[in-house]
């Protein structure tokens, strides 16, 4: 097997990568120490992707020191030496660097960036050119990867595998494809090449110091190898914050695209703290949610008379596409942030900021990966107007427009009943995935909710699986709308539990998780849902592989966490078994075996004994790389 090291994530802790031409292996990743032999017998982890129905998401660390690590995703891996590459470290136990950590290290840098003169500049961007598109280009691939992470946002064709670097046509119109464009020219570099190596510098510098203090030095060939690789790691750090920044201010401002993954990190937009749980919660397990006062009841008048305005000034228009004739008799038109009249439109200004902002909730708090977005629809309906039931988006490729859930708004003071104009939403309509899993097709759809258009009234519903239509109504009725974007598969399920919706995912530690055949191990960077009590539920956490969209990777559902704790008694660990791991004897029924046994179809728990116990490490999200250091696909 062949590996490479991909770069730094932390000060000690080594990314490889298994290049050998089989596809199957090739997004493996493996988080490593390595003692003074070159092999690998100190802690590990891995972390990895495999492709196709294989994939996994997840990661671990053993304690023990064991040379052969083998990882059985659809055929065995077995790391039995490092590579020869692998440089003398000191060993020490060492988080991952969150965002913040890493904003601030940037930060840190950026106060000296007027040091450097133009000269090193120059050749300073020279480096990190030559490392971006060294080796076919893996650290833009990564890079890439990174920022694409859940997103479901377009990949770049043919780019796997170090295909040719011609973008198609669909790719320079792909946001992720500008942005890194944009953000890895020459003059980005110039931008950022001061604080990327005076980050790279205290990094190495670190690592040198504690290597010193262990009594380890690194040759020289060696100490060149790591300072590239850290550098790396620092830039592609450094270019996916920059990123993740511009994606989340472009949508407060005047994109129409629809944009990256709605990552909270470093959100700075609107609060996220606007939707209640109940809301949140309805809109995961029945498909649909609504909020009272969502603005509250001045802005609300103001949006109100805006929206009147709007109308009034004839900027509205009826739909013309031919089908929509006679489906629908509203008056539309599209706005974003950026085309709002600061002085005359405080109302929309603030809503719209608002309903920017739920996405990003969203993510932080549920697993749906969904996108920014905003790209606003404003609706009239006169009196007499109608909209007949529809989806607003779906799965086959003729449906799937991309839309994952709808938000409303409306501002539509004092409604009654009798006024009709309701929003009738019919019952969630099972997908394909739970179809496909023998769920039963419904054959018609049932009508679950009239909803009246009354002021300050938000709803949020799953556009591809929520049939819905506007009643006849008898007087003039606005809607503000948002549609926001994301991949159909992830998150559209957590399961396992029902008690984890609303509350935000965050990194665990679990300390002495013992596998059923075994001594006690730790396991690390399982994401957990939250700290709740739900006896009811019997199962109160889960924690997974965070990506929401299988079971693949999942470890560990907990059974209780006494309110206001994080400390887990009694917690079952699960995790994949593929069918295959069994048939070769694999299984010993353990996730750590001297095979990694990852899940695919069947899943196995496996006790906990003991002093099982989950501690927070930090707030994060699953797909900022911070804690799962995962490529996502
Ligand atoms: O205005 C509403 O309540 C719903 C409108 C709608 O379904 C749509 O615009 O797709
Ligand atoms: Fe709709």
């Amino acid at each position: 097997m062949e590996l490479e090291q991909l770069g730094w994530l932390q000060d000690d802790e080594l990314a490889i990568n298994d290049t050998s031409t089989d596809k199957r292996k090739r997004e493996l990743a493996f988080v490593s120490r390595a003692n003074g032999e070159r092999t690998v017998t100190s802690e590990w982890a891995l972390h990895g992707v495999c492709e196709g129905t294989h994939r996994f998401l997840g990661g671990f660390r053993k304690g023990d020191g064991q040379e052969n690590v083998a990882v059985r995703p659809s055929s065995s891996i077995a790391v039995r030496h490092a590579s020869p590459g692998f440089p003398r470290l000191p060993g020490r136990e060492r988080r991952f660097a969150g965002p913040q950590e890493a904003a601030e290290r940037v930060k840190v840098a950026e106060a000296g960036k007027k040091d450097w003169d133009e000269a090193t500049i120059d050749s300073t961007v020279k480096i990190l050119q030559e490392i971006l598109n060294d080796r076919n280009r893996r650290a833009k691939q990564d890079l890439e990867r990174r920022v694409r992470s859940g997103t479901g946002v377009r990949e770049f064709r043919g780019r796997c595998c170090g295909a040719a670097d011609e973008p198609t046509p669909e790719a320079e119109q792909d946001i992720a494809y500008r942005l890194i464009e944009d953000f890895t020219k020459p003059s980005a570099l110039r931008e950022a090449a001061g604080p990327i190596m005076e980050w790279a510098q205290e990094i190495f510098g670190n690592v040198k110091r504690k290597g010193a203090k262990a009594g380890q030095s690194m040759d020289e060939e060696t100490e060149i190898q790591v300072m590239r690789d850290v550098v790396k790691e620092c830039l592609i750090r450094y270019v996916v914050k920059l990123i993740n920044v511009e994606n989340s201010e472009s949508f407060a401002a005047n994109s129409h695209d629809a944009g990256l993954l709605a990552t909270p990190q470093g959100y700075t937009i609107g609060d996220l703290e606007s939707l209640d749980v109940d809301c949140i919660k309805g809109l995961m397990e029945r498909g649909y949610g609504i909020q009272e006062n969502f603005l509250d009841a001045d802005k609300t008048g103001d949006v109100f008379r805006e929206l009147e305005m709007i109308d009034y000034d004839g900027k509205l228009s009826v739909v013309q596409q031919q089908k929509m004739v006679g489906h629908r008799s509203d008056k539309i038109c599209w706005v974003n942030y950026e085309g709002l009249d600061r002085e005359k439109q405080p109302g929309l200004l603030e809503l719209f900021k608002k309903m920017i902002s739920i996405p990003f909730e969203l993510n932080k708090k549920c697993n749906l990966y969904l996108q920014a977005s905003g790209s606003f629809q404003i609706a009239s309906y006169p009196p007499q107007a109608f909209y007949k039931k529809h989806l607003d988006g779906g799965y086959d490729a003729k449906l799937n427009n991309g839309r994952k859930v709808t938000a409303i708004f409306y501002a539509n003071k004092d409604w009654t009943p009798s006024e009709g104009g309701q929003l009738r939403i019919y019952k969630r309509r099972p997908n394909p995935y739970q179809l496909e899993k023998g769920a039963e097709e419904m054959k018609d759809d049932q009508v679950e909710d009239d909803v009246d258009p009354t002021a300050g009234r938000l709803v949020l519903f799953r556009s591809r699986d929520i049939p819905h239509e506007v009643l006849v109504t008898q007087r003039k009725r606005f809607a503000v709308s948002l549609w926001l974007p994301g991949p159909a598969g992830p998150g559209e399920m957590l399961k396992g539990t029902r008690a984890t919706y609303g509350l935000e995912p965050r990194c665990v530690e679990a300390v002495g998780c013992r596998k059923l055949v075994g001594k006690l191990q730790r396991l690390e960077r399982a994401g957990v849902f939250g700290k709740v009590n739900n006896v009811e539920e019997v199962t109160s956490v889960l924690a997974n592989a965070m990506d929401g969209a299988s079971d693949n990777g999942q470890f560990t559902l907990v059974e209780e966490i006494p309110p206001g704790t994080n400390d887990v008694r009694g917690s079952r660990l699960t995790c994949g078994c593929p069918v295959f791991c069994r048939r070769e004897g694999w299984a010993t029924g353990g996730l750590c075996g001297p095979g990694v046994l990852l899940q695919t179809a069947v899943l196995r728990g496996v006790g906990v004994g003991g002093r099982a116990g989950l501690n927070t490490c930090a707030a994060c999200y699953p797909t900022t790389n911070n804690c799962f250091l995962l490529d996502q696909r």
